[in-house]
């Protein structure tokens, strides 16, 4: 039987990824390398591309037991996209309230060198004597970003490109206010924005204080639009982590340690966007040309990523109505092993091919409408980075729980839009309902001290 694996491990994509770093962690604790801000020069140097993983370790017994990873910050692409899911997120959307473009220009300017500081887990510069301390204290005595795998990704919204800040002609060729689908309930109170930041790292502390310091160093530059947190469980028993349905979610995603597919998955390039083949693209379900008008891509977009967050509410209670069996179909896979309902193993690839009439995986469930394995489906391949979120109880006492679906794409209508109109309908729907989140376009990397977040843009 064929399987899905990260190519470079041999594992199946998400367990070699982070099978990887806790062997990279616990070695680097045996062997007590360094300390957090011995690391950071390192990691604030540009050596290492964003993303990779460099392992750090304190001297007190409780915390060498923590991950304490630094990832690079600065690269060709920025951290947070290709880097292994850690275990908290916040995503923060702004609007900017700075005046004109050097006002903007400051303050992205000012959040990478908070940014940066955070990642690397060096200290905040001190306003000295008489100030407030230069740093919230909720870390304790590292009180500059813990590190804890910390990425810190910067996405811009179509609203940027208005006429407010003069760059309107240098918009994404795909970026606009997020669709509505016919299966959304959009609160448009919590979609869109000029700007997302992304905060990922392994303890949710570390996240709150990233947000936290960002949002000091701008305040009154950019206002908070909307903010959602999010959360990935350890892995049950192992494979890829569940989501509150109870399912291994991402066990299906790209390889991110195979940089080809990454070119062609998720980072946009500049000029025309690739072409896909009518034939292959009618097999899927798109419609050519109306459905997927060409598209040329500025130059500054290079090495960036179109990132798209969906804050889906699952409507738990009616889902836990139903049997295992019906689950089962909805989604295509075991709830337990996560296995195809072809196969065995979790990364067994899912035998569409010899099942053509749904008698093993229904032709309408999720994994067959979002990843059918047809040639014309190559091109629609996206890489999900999804966290489980609970928001607590809505008024009518019902739980407010469920996935920020979130994806990166080099085209946002080849691959997302693509795939999200083939779900419409899908069975899963009457347990799913997005309700907020919005496009953005993930900044080419910082590449390093002397570069800021938008230099690319603002060239
Ligand atoms: C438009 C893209 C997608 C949305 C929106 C989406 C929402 C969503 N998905 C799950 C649960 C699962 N999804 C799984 C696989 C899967 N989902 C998408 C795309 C979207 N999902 C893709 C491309 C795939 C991979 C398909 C494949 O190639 O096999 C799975 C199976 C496990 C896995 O491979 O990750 C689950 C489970 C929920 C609950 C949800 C919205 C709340
Ligand atoms: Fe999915």
């Amino acid at each position: 039987m064929t399987s899905e694996n990260d190519g470079a491990s041999g594992c199946p994509a998400h367990v070699g990824r982070r099978g990887f770093l806790r062997g990279l962690m616990g070695a680097a604790g045996a062997i007590g390398v360094g300390a957090v801000v011995g690391a950071a020069p390192a990691a604030a140097s540009g050596a290492a591309p964003a993303g990779a993983v460099g392992a750090a370790t304190d001297d007190t017994a409780e915390r060498a037991t923590r991950p304490r990873a630094v990832v690079p910050f600065h690269g060709e692409h920025q951290a947070g996209i290709v880097t292994p899911s850690q275990r908290a997120a916040q995503f923060v959307a702004l609007d900017v309230a700075a005046p004109g473009r050097d006002g903007l220009e400051a303050t992205l300017r000012t959040l990478t060198e908070r940014a940066r500081t955070l990642a690397a887990a060096t200290p905040a510069p001190s306003a000295g004597p008489g100030a407030p301390p230069s740093d919230d204290g909720i870390l304790g005595a590292e009180a500059s970003g813990g590190a804890d795998s910390l990425t810190i990704t910067l996405s811009v919204g179509v609203s940027l490109f208005d006429d407010r800040f003069g760059l309107a002609d240098r918009r994404p060729a795909r970026l606009r206010v997020m669709d509505t689908f016919p299966d959304d309930n959009l609160d448009r109170a919590i979609c869109d924005g000029d700007l997302l930041v992304q905060v990922c790292a392994d303890e949710r502390d570390t996240v709150l204080h990233a947000v936290r310091e960002l949002l000091r160093a701008t305040r009154g530059d950019l206002v908070v639009r909307w903010r959602q947190d999010g959360f990935l469980p350890p892995a049950r028993p192992g494979g890829a982590p569940r989501n509150l349905l109870g399912f291994k979610d991402g066990t299906a995603n790209p390889p991110t340690a195979q940089a080809d597919q990454m070119d062609a998955i998720v980072w946009t390039h500049a000029g025309p966007t690739p072409k896909v083949d009518d034939q292959a693209a009618r097999a899927f379900g798109l419609t050519l040309p109306d459905d997927l008008p060409d598209a040329v891509e500025p130059a500054w977009v290079e090495g960036g990523s179109y990132h798209v967050v969906r804050t889906t509410r699952m409507y738990v209670e009616f889902w836990d109505r139903v049997t295992l069996d019906e689950q089962e179909q909805m989604i295509g896979r075991r709830r337990d092993s996560g296995a195809p309902l072809t196969g065995a193993h979790e990364d067994d690839v899912p035998d569409f091919a010899s099942d053509p009439t749904g008698d093993a995986i229904k032709l309408d469930a999720h994994i067959r409408l979002a990843g059918p394995r047809t040639p014309g489906a190559e091109a629609m391949r996206m890489l999900r980075r999804p966290f489980s979120y609970d928001n607590g109880t809505d008024p009518a006492g019902t739980l407010d729980v469920g996935l920020v679906f979130v994806c990166f794409v080099q085209d946002l209508d080849r691959q997302f839009v693509a795939v999200q109109r083939r779900l419409t309908g899908e069975p899963l729907v009457d347990y799913i309902s997005p309700v907020g989140g919005g496009y953005f376009f993930a900044l080419p990397g910082v590449r390093d001290k002397d570069d800021w977040y938008a230099s690319a843009l603002f060239a």
